[in-house]
């Protein structure tokens, strides 16, 4: 498009709140806020978003100015969230935006493009620094641009799915904010622990899986494996591409269990710390992400192999027919208490959200993005102050047996799927874990109303639910014997549910499984690093307490 005079429009880096003004985005008189990039079309940087007024949409079309994402010829502006800006640069004489356009009728974004050709030599240096301006928007100070990224990317992840998704959603994103991309599909189970266990981190930042919540699982515990592992985990953010079924990681740290809205959210991602748990049994330790369950949850997660054919209900019909079966999962649990006041928990919980708003309104970032992790000097795992599920408990434990234990969860995350709002008071890095305990014995009607709550988040609510902030356990389930009279209704309930012949108790750490021997959990404050959206807190609105 041709070129006007460019003109200056008041000052767009004033900051509305604090009169405050980015400095570093206006050098000298010209501050460039406005870029008049033709006779009628100007591009302007507003408040949160990129404003583009052309006048010249109204009567024709322009293939020559545009890649076609401009609206259509009734409409003369558009915003462009500087969120959605992936990137910007001045090409010879062409100013050249590319943005995450959101697809009509579809939950999700492809990217969109807008150029125009600034022909005026006087006013390029101008232009550059309009450019440079409006990358600053997009790229605040703490969100690192062209991340070098190692993908995974699991061929059999989501029903076959995760490369298609990968393909035809993610990538054209990551190469339109110029990510550097290194990608690798996983040959087999532990493919990607093994590739994180040797990477080299100082020539990545981010491992991102397109895949479910196992990837990041082994990614996390190959980077637990490496020669300086905490560097490892400090140095290299650990991102989820949604491609499985349950999609826990990318639901509580991006919002969405889109794959081309969560790669938005990895590109535009700000590196946060994540606590993880270290899980110790028999001779080994391994470190959880999300979750950990005995008994219900575990069983309807892994003991419904058969029900594949259900989709994404057969999680909910193997809890249902378990409730109604009154399934029970006897256990020895004993755990350090961080509090059990479900008032205080969901008061401090509201705190810690208002504090990260407080902090978010004023534009505090927590950090430059710049990678470094911890010093070169703290490389080794943090010694587990609780020891190990072989040691003698120390008397921080309160012992409990549990003969009628119904379900026993604990999380690290709020949502474990899109759906299911289990540790509503959950945070990345707050060095606690939200623990969950049922009684098998509470009434079926109650049952069956707790489990209706799971969607809206208030399970809590009931006073058969002990909620509990933690910080470790250790517990040693046992198989229930069903009593001789029994055998036969225990034998369908099982076949209902799509337990089948399983004849041993499960238990899922980060929904994979692992031996049904006792294990003991510790949290390790901010061992993790990831890409989130907020940084302190997860994407998740605490529903009012009665
Ligand atoms: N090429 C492969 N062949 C077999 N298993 C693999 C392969 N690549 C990865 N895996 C394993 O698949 C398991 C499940 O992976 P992931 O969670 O990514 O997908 P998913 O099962 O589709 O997700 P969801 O659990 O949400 O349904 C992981 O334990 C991983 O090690």
């Amino acid at each position: 498009m041709e070129h006007t005079s460019n003109t200056l429009s008041t000052n767009p880096f004033e900051h509305p709140d604090d009169g405050s003004s980015i400095s570093a985005a206006a050098p000298g008189p010209e501050a460039p806020g406005v870029l008049n990039v033709g006779r009628n079309a100007t591009l302007t940087l507003g408040t949160d978003a990129l404003i583009v007024l052309d006048e010249g949409l109204k009567h024709q079309r322009a293939p020559g100015n545009l890649c076609g994402l401009l609206p259509q010829f009734s409409k003369t502006t558009r915003a462009v969230p500087f969120y959605n800006v992936l990137w910007a640069e001045l090409d010879s004489f062409e100013v050249v935006i590319h943005y995450a356009q959101p697809t009509t009728g579809e939950k999700g974004c492809r990217v969109g493009c807008i150029s125009y050709t600034v022909m005026d030599k006087s006013t390029h240096g101008y232009t550059k620094t309009w450019v440079e301006a409006l990358m600053d928007r997009a790229y605040p100070s703490n969100t690192k641009r062209r991340k070098r990224m190692k993908v995974l990317v699991n061929p059999f992840g989501g029903q076959g799915n995760a490369q298609r998704l990968w393909a035809r959603e993610v990538e054209p994103i990551f190469a339109a904010a110029r990510c550097e991309m290194d990608v690798e599909r996983t040959a087999y189970k532990g493919h990607a622990m093994e590739i994180a266990e040797t990477l080299d981190v100082e020539g990545v930042d981010v491992v991102a899986c397109a895949s479910g919540d196992g990837l990041p699982y082994e990614v996390f515990n190959g980077l637990a494996r490496q020669r300086c592992p905490r560097r490892a985990l400090g140095k290299v953010a650990v991102a989820h591409i949604p491609c499985g079924s349950g999609n826990a990681m990318s639901m509580n740290l991006y919002g969405t269990n889109s794959p081309s809205l969560a790669a938005v959210a990895i590109v535009k991602g700000v590196r946060s710390p994540l606590d993880l748990t270290a899980i110790t049994q028999g001779g080994n330790t391994s470190y959880s992400f999300l979750s950990q369950a005995v008994g219900i949850v575990a069983e309807s997660d892994l003991g419904t192999e058969s029900l594949r054919w259900m989709g994404g209900f057969r999680f909910k019909w193997g809890v249902l027919v378990r409730l109604l079966g009154k399934t029970i999962y006897p256990a020895e649990l004993s755990v350090v208490v961080d509090s059990d006041d479900k008032r205080a928990i969901r008061e401090n919980y509201r705190r810690a959200v208002e504090e990260h708003q407080a902090a978010a309104a004023k534009h505090l970032h927590t950090e430059a993005d710049n990678g470094d992790g911890d010093n070169d000097n703290d490389t080794a795992l943090p010694p587990l102050r609780y020891g190990t599920v072989t040691d003698p408990l120390p008397p921080a434990f309160q012992t409990q047996d549990l003969p009628t234990l119904g379900n026993f969860f604990v999380g690290n995350m709020c949502l474990m799927s899109a759906d299911t709002r289990f540790f509503v008071t959950a945070l990345p890095a707050d060095g606690r874990l939200d623990m969950i305990n049922i009684d098998g014995a509470v009434p079926r009607t109650t049952a069956l109303r707790m489990l209706t709550t799971i969607e809206q988040g208030t399970l809590m609510n009931f006073p058969e639910v002990s909620y509990r902030k933690v910080l470790a356990y250790r517990i040693t389930p046992r198989m229930h014997l069903t009593p001789p009279g029994r055998r036969w209704r225990a034998k369908v309930g099982r076949w209902l549910g799509g337990a089948g012949r399983q004849r041993e108790g499960l238990i899922a750490i980060d929904g994979e499984r692992v031996p049904f021997e006792p294990y003991q959990a510790e949290v390790v404050q901010g061992l993790g690093t990831v890409l989130s959206k907020r940084g302190a807190v997860y994407e998740f609105e605490l529903p009012r307490s009665p």
